[in-house]
């Protein structure tokens, strides 16, 4: 029997690849050819050439919400991207595109519409991104994340299903991950992960409050590409990553609590794992808000200490990371109420 065809689709940063891994793992390859449409040099071309899946690298633009002279250029680059995307599907032939956004998916959609293919997307966010808010009117079906996203959706093709997670992340070993880590159960293991890209301002401040961190955990921090500490190489119970790839399911298993950025697919990860955290989203001024809103929605339900960037010194981090850690089991008890959602599978099951 001819195998099905898929093409995925969505970049920019490793939010808008992780979940397409995820549901990639869980489909039957027997059943399934599937292909990629990234960015010529995005994180996305790294992580799914890993998957060992076929990459097809497209021109694209960067979507502002403001006006800039690199938009003019940009225009262009997305239209060459449609030309680009439209002769790979073409020859893909595929009877279904699926999006996670980001603004490379943009010219792939509106191929794929030229070529009446069907079109999923699902959007992480409370908000929808630009990229998706482009692509929802071409969609044939949304699917959403939070709750609170599916009022910016047509109703009759929006679904709230959750985060799709990547079943690897739930089959870690805490003692593989003591272990790459060279650390042990003495101390609580604090992981902070500021986004795929990392957080300058959460690295600044982590490494400013080093000393007093360290002496009450060890620490696991991923700070992300070019911005790793040449001073703290030595540094007792503190490790730095740029990224992790599959080594990131044993740490996880190992963590007792996170400091994280508010990226919806890193805050559903570690809800999903039980992992008391404090959120530092995103500003305003670097943002639309949306890791501000996620932030909220994960504070209000009890599963996280939001702290905003404008409040963000050595005093308060230490002083909510204490009252992580006191108040650690309220949180757990919060997190396992969670509706502990099944979108990887609901998703696979629509797509199959
Ligand atoms: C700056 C920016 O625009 N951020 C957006 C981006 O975040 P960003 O790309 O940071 O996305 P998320 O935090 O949602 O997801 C990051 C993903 O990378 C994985 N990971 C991260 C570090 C690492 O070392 N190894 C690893 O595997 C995480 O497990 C997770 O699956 O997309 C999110 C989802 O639309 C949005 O909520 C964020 O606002």
């Amino acid at each position: 029997m001819a195998k099905k065809r898929i093409v995925f689709t969505g970049g920019g940063s490793a939010g808008h690849v992780t979940p397409n891994i995820a549901i990639i793992n869980e489909l039957n390859k027997s059943e399934w050819e599937i292909s990629y449409i990234g960015s010529k040099k995005g994180i996305e071309k790294e992580l799914i050439e890993k998957q060992g899946i076929p990459y097809f690298g497209i021109s694209s633009g960067k979507l502002r919400r403001y006006f800039d002279f690199e938009n003019v250029i940009d225009v262009f680059k997305v239209l060459r991207g449609c030309f680009e995307a439209r002769r790979i599907l073409k020859k893909l032939k595929p009877q279904l595109v699926f999006s996670k956004g980001g603004f490379v998916s943009v010219p792939v959609i509106l191929a794929a519409k030229s070529l009446s293919i069907p079109i999923y997307i699902h959007e992480s966010d409370i908000t929808p991104g630009l990229a998706n808010k482009i692509s929802q009117r071409f969609a044939t079906r949304i699917y959403t994340s939070f709750e609170e996203a599916a009022k910016f959706f047509p109703k009759n093709k929006t679904k709230t299903i959750g985060s799709p997670i990547r079943k690897e992340l739930f089959n870690g070993s805490a003692q593989k991950g003591l272990d790459f880590l060279g650390y042990t159960q003495k101390l609580p293991i604090l992981t902070i992960m500021g986004g795929s890209l990392g957080a300058k301002k959460i690295n600044d401040k982590v490494r400013g409050a080093i000393s007093e961190l360290t002496s009450k955990y060890q620490i696991v921090h991923l700070c992300g590409k070019g911005n790793l500490d040449e001073s703290l190489l030595h540094q007792k119970n503190y490790k730095q990553f740029e990224y992790l790839h599959g080594e990131l399911a044993d740490i996880l298993t190992a963590t007792n609590f996170v400091i994280t950025r508010g990226g919806s697919n890193s805050i559903f990860e570690f809800l999903a794992l039980n992992i008391p955290m404090i959120i530092i989203p995103l500003s305003r001024n670097q943002s639309r808000g949306d890791q501000i809103l996620n932030g909220k929605s994960f504070e209000k339900n009890g599963y996280a200490i939001m702290l905003e960037e404008e409040n963000l010194d050595d005093r308060k981090l230490l002083d909510d990371l204490d009252k992580l850690a006191q108040n650690q089991e309220s949180f757990k008890k919060a997190m396992k109420l969670a509706q502990q959602s099944n979108a990887l599978d609901v998703l696979v099951k629509e797509i199959n």
